[in-house]
């Protein structure tokens, strides 16, 4: 008799369980050319290579999340996406979570081809979840959204970005959907994250990027998904920050750190000790 091909487990399910058992922390892989003459190794492909390979080595067993910025691979070339697609299998097979930060976001078919890169299973870019642009309207990502449904990957919507420059087009003001009156705009690509997440349990796979530089955002944080919180260490936010930034929302806070981390190798148990330490940093800001 055959039997019915399980689903697969969700990615808020799966990240839940990972912060819970690893501690709610995400690394970033972003081999800027200053870390790899840091780290005394040439800015070329063999260089990304023992990087990216280092990292994966002393952290994929130990934190929740690893975050590979595209961007610093494909500054290399076919080659660059090539030691990507290794580091996402080992990190994966490692025990992390991968979280691919590519910033996705176009019209609607083009966005199915982004979903199959990256959210469909057996692709050599699949990963755990991707981070996606909305500023082409919440609807365009609809292909993303049902890929990683159908795939048990997550979603990361930028709403509220680190940066300073995203305030004028993030915090301008629209037209409420529902009775509220005006919102800005993040708040309405918010509210459309939490209807994506609406009766998911122990949390939603559509998350949101809300930068821990931004101290109180005035916004309804309540996705029932997970809050990605980049701006850490580099950026000048630090743990403390964040009970500021996310209210009664922190235990679906993701802190991210990439440089914060990064600048501590070469040497693997230097990049374990600096991953544990904000581990320790953020369990005791957090309770
Ligand atoms: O709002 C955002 C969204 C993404 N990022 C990315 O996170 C890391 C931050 O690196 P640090 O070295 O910890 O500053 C980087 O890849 C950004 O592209 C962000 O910073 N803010």
């Amino acid at each position: 008799m055959k039997t019915a091909p399980t689903a697969p487990e969700p990615f808020g399910a799966r990240l839940r369980g990972a912060m819970d058992t690893r501690g709610p922390l995400c690394v970033g892989i972003d081999p800027h050319a200053e870390l790899l003459a840091d780290w005394g190794l040439s800015d070329d492909v063999a260089g990304l290579e023992r990087f990216t390979r280092t990292v994966v080595e002393a952290l994929a067993g130990e934190v929740a999340v690893l975050k590979p910025q595209s961007a610093f691979f494909e500054r290399h070339g076919s080659r660059g996406v090539a030691v990507l697609e290794r580091a996402v299998a080992d990190a994966r097979a490692a025990g992390a979570l991968v979280l691919m930060d590519a910033k996705r976001g176009d019209i609607g078919s083009t966005m199915g081809a982004y979903a199959s890169a990256y959210l469909t299973e057996g692709s050599p870019l699949f990963s755990d979840a991707l981070t996606v642009s909305p500023y082409l309207g919440f609807g365009s990502l609809r292909p993303a959204l049902d890929a990683a449904r159908d795939s048990g990957a997550g979603v990361f919507v930028l709403a509220l970005t680190s940066n300073p420059e995203g305030a004028e087009v993030q915090r301008a003001t629209v037209a409420d959907d529902g009775s509220r009156g005006p919102v800005m705009l993040a708040q309405r690509m918010l509210d459309r994250i939490a209807r994506e997440n609406a009766d998911a349990t122990p949390l939603g796979s559509v998350g949101a990027v809300v930068g821990a530089t931004l101290g109180d955002t005035g916004a309804d944080l309540a996705i029932n998904g997970p809050l990605l919180a980049p701006g850490l260490g580099a950026q000048g936010a630090t743990a403390a920050d964040l009970p500021r930034v996310f209210g009664d929302r922190v235990r679906d806070v993701l802190p991210s750190v990439s440089r914060g981390v990064l600048r501590s190798g070469p040497a693997p148990r230097a990049l374990r000790a600096a991953a544990e330490r904000s581990v320790q940093e953020l369990a005791d800001a957090l309770g």
